[in-house]
């Protein structure tokens, strides 16, 4: 009598390689991705315990790896087979199903992934010829199963060791994209924490945090308004199963205490699982890749600072971004914030709020000339830019450089340098763009929500009062952003405010500037002392670390997030800051090193140069957390005095 095959899966294997029609395939790698599925006789082996008994998936997997890394060539018809024939060849293989995706195929439309599935052998039943089925079950991956070493054939053994007991089929690791957002409650740090434990889960390596933009929301039409969104994307590899990551993220948001009690509701914590190895995939409770991040700026920014080749569904990220209709959302980015985000939503309340009223008188309408492409504005004395609210020499090797690939980064400069102007926005596609914002949180808000008084300007009282507000509308509804008319019983107009005056909003907002400044920023807002000064007001001569000027205020003490950063276990790098640096020169004196640390660190920290595998490739400030198991031994050295 026939009896069922046991089924052994095996996904997202996946590597780069250089299969293809087109001859330039052949030249630049490509990721593949395949799934099996092996249908075995697994009873011996369960009587024994004895891996010798059955397959062995690691070595199913050397021997896919090993095709695909193979020889190229033209059909993933081809490389299915080949991987098909190699593997229904091997001992106690009755079958398999092989699917070979090749996610970023040279399709000119836009595609999610491409596919081939093939068969070989017998499968379904031990005794019979039997139909191959499609439902293959998901093996259980656990955790800790990368770690348990494959249990060595020990033929005749009868008895293992219940701590050597051959684990749930290992998955391999396999990037994935998370996006994170909230607007309930103090949202940058909820999202911090979330990282946070993302970090410490040693279920998921972290390999990269994107800057924390806040977001003009994305609301659905006819949906009330609703906070600005701080959003993030976290890059990360890991070898759970995609629901295990969809899991993982309503864990995240369980613990930041999300309630969904309307679709696109306001929230604490959204945690998306947005790409998982670029494997597509849809039932009840998970799509991927999300089915919305393709229109979403407020994923697809943050996801292209971090990584500006990334792709989603066969599309470059960095198009897709272009595209996105809220991309005017973006309305500020903090590049260091999982230190201390405590301070971010104050410090980025102020500095629009100042943006704000220096800017409250309105441009004539072609005033200026178009912002240069790179660089610094060239009539500063015009009109100010976001950039002029950086200090000069946290400037220094930020710009772009000429012909550098980075998009996005070229993009967010050009946008820093303009003038603030509203007539620069769209407004000839977006009228309304030039009314009036409602508050320094730049919400939907029907209520703007009190403010210290410092750090509401008269003009943003008065637009708080004018009540027209924005946001952006599903882009499945509308191309356009769209607004909305606040209620008019908000707040009065404030005192001698024109009620026609055209009121102007800064779009993009720069990085705060130098580390140190901003650290003190964040620690007086902390400290409970006056409204932060953004560090962008700040003249230069009180910025730190120039000759012949006062030393700087000795840093505030800050507390530090729990992870270790004493025993080296993560550590925080920036940009290109020791590109050109000679070795001995790891000081900050060096005019291209900012700074390499985190300024919160106690003063004895250990701090280590930049490596090349380490650099950003925008050069954006930022955090990058490196553990020692992703990225090899670390060098550490101590950073000189005189900084
Ligand atoms: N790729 C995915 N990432 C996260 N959730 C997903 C995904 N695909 C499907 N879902 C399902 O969507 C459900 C609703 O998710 P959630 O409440 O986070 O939606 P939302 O954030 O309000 O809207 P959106 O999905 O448009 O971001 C979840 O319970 C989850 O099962
Ligand atoms: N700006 C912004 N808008 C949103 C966001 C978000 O994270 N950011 N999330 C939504 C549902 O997931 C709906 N709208």
């Amino acid at each position: 009598m026939s009896r069922p095959l046991d089924v052994i899966a095996l996904r997202g294997l996946s590597a780069r390689a250089v299969h293809g029609v087109l001859p330039e395939e052949h030249v630049a790698p490509q990721p593949f991705v395949v799934d099996l599925a092996l249908w075995v006789d697994g009873r011996d082996a369960a009587r024994s315990d004895d891996i010798a008994e059955t397959v062995s998936y690691a070595e199913v997997a050397d021997v896919v790896s090993t095709i695909v890394k193979g020889p190229a060539v033209r059909l993933i018809e081809t490389l299915a087979h080949r991987i098909a024939d190699a593997i229904v060849s091997m001992e106690r293989v009755h079958g398999v199903e092989v699917t070979v995706h090749k996610p970023e195929a040279p399709i000119r439309q836009a595609f999610a992934d491409v596919s081939v599935t093939v068969r070989a052998g017998r499968c379904g039943e031990a005794g019979g010829a039997v139909e191959l089925t499609r439902d293959v079950p998901e093996a259980p991956a656990r955790p800790e199963a990368r770690a348990v070493p494959e249990i060595p054939a020990r033929p005749g053994a009868r008895v293992v060791p219940e701590a050597r007991l051959p684990e749930a089929p290992a998955r391999p690791a396999v990037r994935v994209v998370l996006a994170l957002g909230g607007n309930i409650g103090d949202a940058p740090k909820t999202l911090a924490d979330a990282v946070e434990r993302l970090i410490d889960d040693p279920r998921i390596d972290v390999l990269d945090v994107s800057p924390l933009l806040r977001t003009m929301p994305v609301l659905a039409p006819g949906q009330a308004p609703q906070d600005d969104y701080w959003n993030a994307v976290v890059l990360a590899s890991t070898a759970l199963a995609p629901r295990e990551v969809l899991a993982l993220a309503h864990e995240l948001e369980a613990s930041a205490k999300r309630e969904r009690l309307e679709r696109w509701g306001a929230r604490t914590l959204d945690v998306d699982l947005i790409d998982y190895a670029g494997i597509v995939m849809s039932d009840a409770d998970l799509t991927l890749p999300h089915p919305r991040a393709r229109v979403r700026a407020f994923v697809l920014a943050p996801w292209s600072i971090i990584d500006p080749q990334a792709r989603l569904g066969g599309e470059q990220v960095a198009e897709l971004l272009a595209q996105a209709p809220d991309i005017e959302g973006i309305i500020d980015a903090v590049d260091d914030w999982l230190g201390d985000p405590g301070t971010i939503m104050a410090e980025s309340d102020a500095l629009i709020a100042q943006a704000l009223e220096e800017n409250a008188v309105p441009a004539p309408p072609v005033a200026h000339p178009p912002a240069p492409p790179l660089g610094f504005p060239r009539d500063r004395t015009v009109q100010k830019s976001r950039l002029d609210l950086v200090p000069e020499e946290s400037r220094l090797g930020l710009a772009p450089s000429e012909g550098s690939l980075d998009l996005v980064w070229r993009q967010l400069w050009e946008r820093w340098s303009a003038p603030i102007d509203v007539t620069q926005t769209r407004a000839s596609t977006a009228p309304a763009l030039t009314g009036p914002t409602a508050s320094p949180r730049f919400t939907g808000s029907t209520a703007p929500r009190p403010l210290a008084a410092s750090a509401v300007s008269p003009q943003l009282a008065a637009s708080a009062a004018e009540g027209a507000t924005r946001t952006y509308e599903d882009a499945g509804s509308r191309a356009e952003p769209a607004f909305e008319e606040a209620p008019t019983t908000t707040a009065a107009p404030a005192e001698g405010a024109e009620a026609d005056a055209p009121k102007r909003r800064p779009r993009w907002l720069p990085l705060l500037g130098h580390r140190e400044e901003h650290a003190d920023a964040r620690a007086s807002a902390s400290a409970g002392a006056e409204t932060p000064v953004p560090s962008g007001t700040r003249t230069a001569s009180t910025a730190p670390g120039r000759a012949g000027e006062p030393p700087a205020a000795p840093h505030p003490s800050r507390t530090l997030p729990t992870w270790d950063f004493a025993g080296a276990c993560v550590r925080i790098v920036d940009e290109a800051s020791a590109l050109d640096a000679p070795a001995e020169q790891t000081s900050g004196s060096h005019p291209l090193r900012r700074s390499i640390v985190d300024p919160g660190l106690p003063e004895d920290a250990l701090r280590g140069p930049v490596a090349d595998s380490e650099l950003t490739r925008t050069g954006l400030l930022r955090k990058v957390v490196v553990r020692p198991s992703v990225s090899g031994p670390i060098t550490v050295t101590r950073e000189q005095e005189g900084r």
